[in-house]
């Protein structure tokens, strides 16, 4: 059997999602599958009108039933679905009644094995049960954190059951030959395709991809600890903020960075007291390259950084400077292209004494920071992301901007930011 693609509509609007599912047709996708979001958002009726402008495509109804087999299979049926989504988590009965249900009306069962344990048995098991597809998926929430669906288990699942095997969760075109060589028959793509501004390349791309020939574009791609300089370095601090929900923000410093600079690295801390540079100044030497040494200086108004410390910190591989306090020789610092932001520029520097710390906790513009967590700034201003959150908030973060990358293109086709998010539609009913 040839693989088919199946488009995963999540968004939360029926007309952009009718647009999205049209390009992505005409780029190759097979298969139409009515998001979980949507379902939420639009009910029955985004299942209804999918059928109604692709009646030769299968329509999967993705209602990740828990409970009620029978019922909700019956609704997803009538309104025109081909296939609907039970949790391989619920309990044997739902999958037996849903699987009845779809017999009656008309429907298969595909199985969602997300957050099953032990999705082999479990696989086993609810084909037992009449089952028509089983899918091994990583939830969206899960992909944050790094993790990708499993090409072993997939090669498992498709080896331990004679039913056809889905696979989701976060595929790319780089990824899906991996899901192909490993038996998946259906190949599901949500972010993948419908995140891109170029719905349909992104869908005959994937079609490609899964022929197993050569492809030049990537979009979706998850990152992990050990790449997350890159991941950060993609994203703005305005994208953190929106999935960091407005966590992290460094509230009342201003950046001295040339237009489009961009400072991404590991916080190296140091307290210091005013107008006292000796600690900052020796963190220089202290300081790993990808290093940004942030200074707790209380918000005094002398200056305890300046030209010279951007020249040995730049030596050095620091890749900027966030300084609670005041610096000086801005317009040196700018010429260099050494990142740096202060909560005021002045001309005087005060003396060496040696107060503070250096790789201490400290608080700047209100904010906790401490050694390792990272710190990102640019133009709209500043953001620390704690080590222990980093992956989950920069694959977030992606997520975000990748989003937007979508709504641009629209509003580039004509339409405004309101109707794309349909606004109007949140306004009190009357
Ligand atoms: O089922 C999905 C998810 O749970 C939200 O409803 C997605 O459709 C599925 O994960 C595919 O989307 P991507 O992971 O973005 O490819």
């Amino acid at each position: 059997m040839e693989p088919v693609l199946q488009v995963a509509l999540d968004m939360m609007q029926l007309k952009r999602s009718v647009g999205i599912a049209k390009e992505a047709v005409e780029g190759g996708a097979d298969w139409i599958e009515v998001g979980t979001p949507l379902i939420k958002s639009e009910g029955t009726e985004a299942v209804r009108t999918m059928k109604r402008t692709f009646p030769g495509r299968r329509i999967v109804a993705d209602t990740k039933t828990m409970d009620t087999g029978a019922f909700e299979v019956e609704i997803m049926a009538k309104a025109g679905a081909d296939i609907v989504t039970v949790l391989g988590l619920a309990e044997d009965s739902t999958i037996s009644e849903a699987v009845e249900s779809g017999r009656k009306y008309g429907t298969e069962i595909m199985v969602d094995m997300i957050n099953v344990p032990d999705k082999v048995r479990r696989a086993k098991e609810v084909e037992k049960l009449g089952v028509a597809y089983i899918c091994l998926h990583m939830g969206i929430d899960t992909q944050m954190r790094g993790e990708e669906a499993p090409v072993d288990i997939l090669r498992e699942i498709v080896g331990a059951v004679s039913v056809p095997v889905a696979v989701a969760g976060g595929i790319t075109a780089d990824t899906v030959p991996e899901y192909i060589n490993a038996g998946a028959y259906d190949i599901i793509v949500g972010g993948g395709i419908t995140k891109t501004d170029d719905i349909r390349g992104a869908a005959a791309n994937m079609k490609k991809a899964m022929k197993g020939l050569a492809i030049d574009s990537v979009v979706a791609k998850k990152y992990t600890e050990d790449d997350l300089f890159e991941a950060f370095s993609k994203v703005s601090t305005c994208n953190i903020s929106d999935a960091y929900h407005k966590k992290g923000v460094i509230f009342g410093l201003h950046p001295y960075i040339q237009r489009n600079a961009k400072m991404v690295g590991r916080a190296l801390t140091v307290q210091t007291a005013n107008g006292d540079w000796a600690k900052p100044v020796e963190a220089i030497d202290l300081a790993k390259p990808g290093d940004v040494i942030v200074v707790d200086v209380g918000g005094g108004p002398i200056a305890v950084w300046g030209e010279l410390a951007s020249n040995s910190a730049m030596n050095m591989g620091v890749k900027g400077i966030v300084i609670d306090g005041a610096i000086r020789d801005i317009d040196d610092i700018q010429n260099l292209g050494f990142p740096a932001f202060a909560r005021s520029a002045v001309p005087c520097a005060g003396e060496a004494k040696g107060y503070g710390g250096i790789g201490v906790e400290i608080t700047v513009g209100g904010q906790r920071v401490r050694t390792g967590d990272w710190i990102i700034g640019d133009e709209s201003g500043l953001i620390v992301v704690p080590k222990e959150e980093a992956v989950e908030v920069a694959n977030r973060a992606l997520d975000v901007h990748e989003h937007e990358t979508r709504t641009r293109e629209e509003i580039r086709r004509g339409s405004t930011l309101s109707k794309v998010n349909e606004l109007s539609k949140w306004e009190p009913v009357k």
